[in-house]
């Protein structure tokens, strides 16, 4: 990253909620100096309560640079590393353990001279805290971890104000979190003055347990923990922060770390970094909030269901429970809507869950079954994910008149029997189960497909008027099932539409259904009546043939 870039992760780890963020390796090379410079030197780039930290291997020429890019901080967390395990001693750095700790004592005492005790009051003025990392900790005897920790304290003298944090790190992970957590347990219980310390870790995730390796070590003692965003880092990386953050939340506890919009934040760091977010990460990844199996979505489908009755008895939010989803995906600012997603692999639910997305309907469960069998055949057939286009596509062929849309209403005159209900209140009737609107004769004129026709028939109520219309075009079948159902957008969607279900068949061929969707439940009624027996008279066409 440029300086600019840098400047923008920062900011956004600032605005995210971090208080420590460490920026730079000042003495790696002018672009990291400079952007420490930068902060440092620009008016309000860093709030008061927040700590800088930089970072520097145990070699004097490159703590000396660093310091110095520090100059005029008001709170500086210097981080000085030094391997101390067996393998490092022997082959990078051929240094006993011995020779290891003079090592560390030569490079505190220089830091102390140069901050905390350094003649300008300049210098003074300036908050230093001094982290230093046994780098392989999980890989160094922890006596010895402990013994150059006692030293570099005794050395530095650190206070309760300003504590001395050592960084205890899986530089590259060995063994199993409980090992770890052993191992800080230990480090915590023997370290002297530990109120004077705060022990922090840094977990690398080369056998894939850095999350669980840092929890355990935080209950194990640790204070603190270093990690990326998304688990950035060499090889596998470091531990991910935004897991760490939003597993306590889903314990309850509050991480003081703001992700109510992570998708803002995944797209932050997949610019700066060019690294893509696994679509599988926790919390953040695209796929993670949804389901692409039959039973899962149903479970889910259910859990609305329960949790929007819940709230709407007790008039108040309820506690997430939920089949499947650990948390609720609008705490991370991210939609319901995106959570069922449809494959070969896919139930009835989750199809049913998209119908209603589209069309905002709630099939029959016969319906259902049925138009499930059509998707899977697609699903299967096409082999790719079935969105609601196609969903819409499909439910409109099988069950909708073809250009449902354009059939337009040119003339319409209902009779009424006895019980004179005015035509105004029958558009706007609605039944859940079966309409019995009581129309006993109805002359349609409508334009299909540019088409001008018209019809009329006469029946006991609306559903045998319409039917008797229909057959009175010239089509033959036997009505078998029938539902009218309330389609409500939202409260201001008025007036409300009417969604009508028939279901016909005739003397040759299995029964067929038909959908029809109107503010009028006449029309609903009709377009649902028409589509069935339109396309029923094509089935046996092509049966015939
Ligand atoms: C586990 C970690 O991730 S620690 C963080 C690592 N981060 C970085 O290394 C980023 C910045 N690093 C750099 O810019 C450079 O490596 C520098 C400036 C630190 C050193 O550069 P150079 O002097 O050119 O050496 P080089 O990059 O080859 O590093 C190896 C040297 O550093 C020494 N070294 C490695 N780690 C440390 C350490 N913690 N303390 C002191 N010396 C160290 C090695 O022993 C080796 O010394 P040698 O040349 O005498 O054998
Ligand atoms: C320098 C330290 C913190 C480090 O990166 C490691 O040991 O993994």
């Amino acid at each position: 990253m440029d300086g600019d870039a840098k400047l923008r992760y920062f900011q956004s780890l600032l605005s995210l909620g971090y208080k420590e963020i460490e920026v730079s390796y000042p003495s790696a090379s002018q672009t990291e100096y400079e952007f420490t410079r930068r902060l440092i030197t620009t008016p309000g780039l860093i709030p008061d309560d927040v700590w800088l930290q930089i970072m520097a291997p145990c070699r004097e020429d490159l703590i000396k640079r660093t310091i110095d890019s520090a100059r005029g901080a008001k709170k500086i967390i210097l981080h000085i590393h030094l391997s101390t395990s067996d393998c490092f001693r022997d082959i990078v750095f051929n240094m006993s353990e011995q020779e290891t700790i003079d090592l560390a004592v030569r490079c505190i005492r220089l830091i102390r001279e140069l901050t905390k005790d350094s003649p300008d009051p300049d210098v003074r003025k300036t908050e230093w805290i001094l982290e230093f990392t046994p780098e392989n900790f999980q890989d160094t005897s922890v006596e010895f971890a402990l013994e150059i920790c006692e030293t570099i304290k005794a050395v530095w003298q650190p206070t309760e104000q300003h504590k001395i944090i050592f960084n205890l790190p899986s530089t590259v992970e060995v063994a199993m979190p409980n090992t770890f957590a052993d191992q800080i347990e230990f480090f915590c219980d023997h370290i002297t003055e530990r109120s004077k310390v705060c022990v922090s870790l840094h977990n690398h995730n080369d056998r894939g347990t850095a999350v669980a390796t840092a929890e355990l070590g935080q209950l194990a003692g640790a204070d603190r923990i270093e990690g990326c965003l998304f688990g950035n880092g060499e090889r596998t990386g470091n531990v991910d922060l935004v897991t760490l953050a939003l597993n306590l939340y889903t314990q309850g506890v509050n991480p003081g770390i703001d992700f109510s919009n992570v998708n803002s934040v995944v797209a932050m760091v997949e610019e700066l970094t060019k690294i893509p977010v696994h679509f599988r990460a926790p919390y953040a990844g695209k796929y993670t909030f949804c389901t692409f199996t039959g039973t899962h979505q149903d479970a889910i489908r259910k859990g609305y269901k329960n949790l929007n009755a819940l709230q709407k008895r007790t008039g108040r939010a309820q506690k997430w429970r939920m089949p499947y989803l650990p948390m609720d995906p609008m705490d991370l600012g991210r939609k319901h809507e995106a959570i069922i997603r449809v494959n070969s692999q896919s139930g009835k639910s989750g199809i049913a869950w998209l119908v209603k997305e589209v069309f905002n309907i709630d099939m029959p469960r016969e319906l259902e079954i049925a138009f499930t069998r059509i998707v899977k055949v697609h699903a299967t057939d096409t082999g790719l994910e079935i969105t609601p286009e196609v969903i819409e596509n499909l439910f409109q062929t099988n069950y909708m008149l073809p250009n449902y849309a354009d059939l337009e209403l040119v003339t319409r005159t209902i009779s009424e029997d006895e019980s004179n209900v005015k035509s105004n209140e029958v558009d706007t009737k609605v039944a859940n189960e079966q309409i019995h609107i009581p129309i006993t004769s109805l002359n349609a004129s409508f334009v299909l497909n540019g088409v001008q026709r018209s019809t009329c028939g006469s029946g006991n109520e609306l559903l045998s008027t319409v039917v008797n219309a229909v057959k009175q075009l010239g089509f033959e079948f036997e009505l078998i099932d029938h539902k009218t159902q309330l389609v409500q957008n939202s409260d201001f969607d008025y007036p409300s539409r009417t969604a009508c279900f028939v279901k016909i068949h005739s003397e040759k061929l299995s029964p067929i259904w038909g959908v029809g969707i109107h503010k009028s439940p006449i029309w609903s009624t009709f377009q649902a009546v028409l589509g069935a027996a339109g396309k029923l008279a094509a089935n046996e066409a092509v049966d015939r043939s």
